[in-house]
């Protein structure tokens, strides 16, 4: 008895109350029924880096994007973020002026998570109800609000979900250090059971999503256009400074791209080519653009572009691949350019999303052991600090 009064005097007062009037068993039985339902969610904490929504969200993404130094290290980075994100406002505004006037990434990711979290429910009745939240690193709902959202929902237990396949210090990494910057800013160090998924670039969902929507683009050839046709993957570019430091994204694409072949059955020539880079630094190459170039001159006439390292439309997508390109691959003569969907909101990619989670859930695992390993040439404080504020939760560690 005194156990469950003191059990009940954890769950809501109007349960206490119900209860002490009549003490009978069926009454507690009720009462009991009755917290179950109100259970707090089981939170996944969806991760990003957001695009801006409408053009004048242009500016601050770009200052926030900036200013990250997980991201980029400037000189004097708190005045050049400012200046840079002026500078470069109108060209990026015009870039998604002509894809709509704003970025998908929100529309999409609420899509993703509605439809991800009604699927857990379903398989993983033990961890339901589920709520997805959405995190965006440079733009709203942000990081802070997602926290608040969680503690006004009382949530006791949150998988932390990546949603870039491959990980990388600049894109999910940053977004854990700003993580746990926010946890501890609003007190949530210990009353949340945290986990992460931190890279999914082989789950055999994502690899069946990407294939699916390939052989579907192929569809659209000729049997003798197929039979010529070569598979150009296409990836963000990342500086080869943090390539040397030691990332691990490179290779994570390039695996999530022979996954994707070897359920290809091989039948297609392939490469990996980067795009996107930005300013004057050495990047990660062959660039995209060089390689439709190229294999223009080659006399290749039927190029598939697969964007792979991103999870839905975006100004790459939309703007970089279909209008810029579209137009190279014109020049180059290569006649037969077409690009594969993004997993945007197909159903393949939401179901894999939720088995993800499950097997996530199901294998009681913190975070990966790879995470814990830091680059080799990292100095960073910050990749330190999360690492072992996580550490100091894992019994594996
Ligand atoms: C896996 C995806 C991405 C990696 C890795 C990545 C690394 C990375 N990016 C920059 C600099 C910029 N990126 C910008 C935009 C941008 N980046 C990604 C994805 C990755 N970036 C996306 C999807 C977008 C566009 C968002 C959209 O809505 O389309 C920009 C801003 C645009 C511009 O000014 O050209 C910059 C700058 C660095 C330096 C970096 C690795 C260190
Ligand atoms: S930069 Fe890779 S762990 Fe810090
Ligand atoms: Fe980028």
């Amino acid at each position: 008895m005194a156990s469950l009064t003191l059990a009940l005097r954890r769950t809501a007062p109007q349960l206490r109350t119900q209860s002490f009037r009549n003490a009978s068993s069926s009454m507690f039985m009720r009462a009991i029924t009755t917290e179950t339902t109100k259970k707090p969610p089981t939170a996944i904490l969806m991760t990003n880096m957001g695009g801006p929504e409408k053009l004048d969200d242009v500016h601050d993404f770009l200052l926030n994007l900036f200013s990250d130094r997980d991201l980029m290290q400037l000189p004097l980075q708190s005045l050049t973020s400012k200046w840079i994100a002026k500078r470069r406002s109108p060209s990026i505004r015009e870039q998604y002026a002509q894809i709509g006037g704003g970025s998908p990434i929100l529309k999409w990711t609420r899509k993703q998570g509605e439809v991800m979290e009604k699927i857990l429910d379903e398989i993983s009745p033990e961890t339901a109800p589920h709520k997805h939240y959405i995190a965006f690193r440079y733009v709203t709902p942000s990081t802070d609000a997602a926290l608040e959202a969680m503690k006004k929902d009382n949530v006791k237990r949150a998988v932390v979900f990546t949603q870039y396949p491959q990980y990388s210090c600049s894109t999910t990494g940053s977004s854990l250090n700003e993580l746990h910057h926010g946890i501890k800013a609003a007190g949530m160090e210990d009353s949340v059971d945290w986990s992460i998924i931190d890279r999914w670039n082989t789950h055999p969902g994502f690899i069946e999503a990407t294939a699916s929507l390939i052989e579907k683009k192929l569809k659209e050839y000729t049997p003798e256009e197929r039979k010529d046709a070569v598979i150009l993957f296409s990836a963000h570019s990342l500086p080869m400074s943090v390539v040397n430091r030691g990332d691990t994204y490179p290779a994570e694409v390039g695996a999530s791209v022979q996954h994707v072949m070897k359920r290809l059955e091989g039948k297609y020539p392939h490469r990996l080519v980067w795009q996107s880079q930005v300013g004057p630094s050495a990047w990660l190459g062959p660039q995209t653009s060089d390689a439709i170039e190229g294999y223009g001159k080659q006399g290749k006439k039927n190029l598939v572009l697969v964007p792979i390292a991103f999870t839905s439309d975006h100004i790459e997508t939309l703007f970089e691949l279909d209008l810029e390109y579209g137009e190279l691959a014109e020049k180059s003569g290569v006649t037969g350019f077409k690009r594969v969907e993004a997993l945007n909101g197909n159903e393949i990619f939401t179901r894999a999303l939720a088995d993800i989670v499950k097997e996530h859930l199901d294998s009681k695992q913190l975070v990966s052991r790879q995470w814990y390993l830091r680059c080799p040439g990292c100095t960073s404080e910050k990749c330190k600090d999360t690492r072992e504020y996580f550490a100091s939760k894992d019994s594996t560690q």
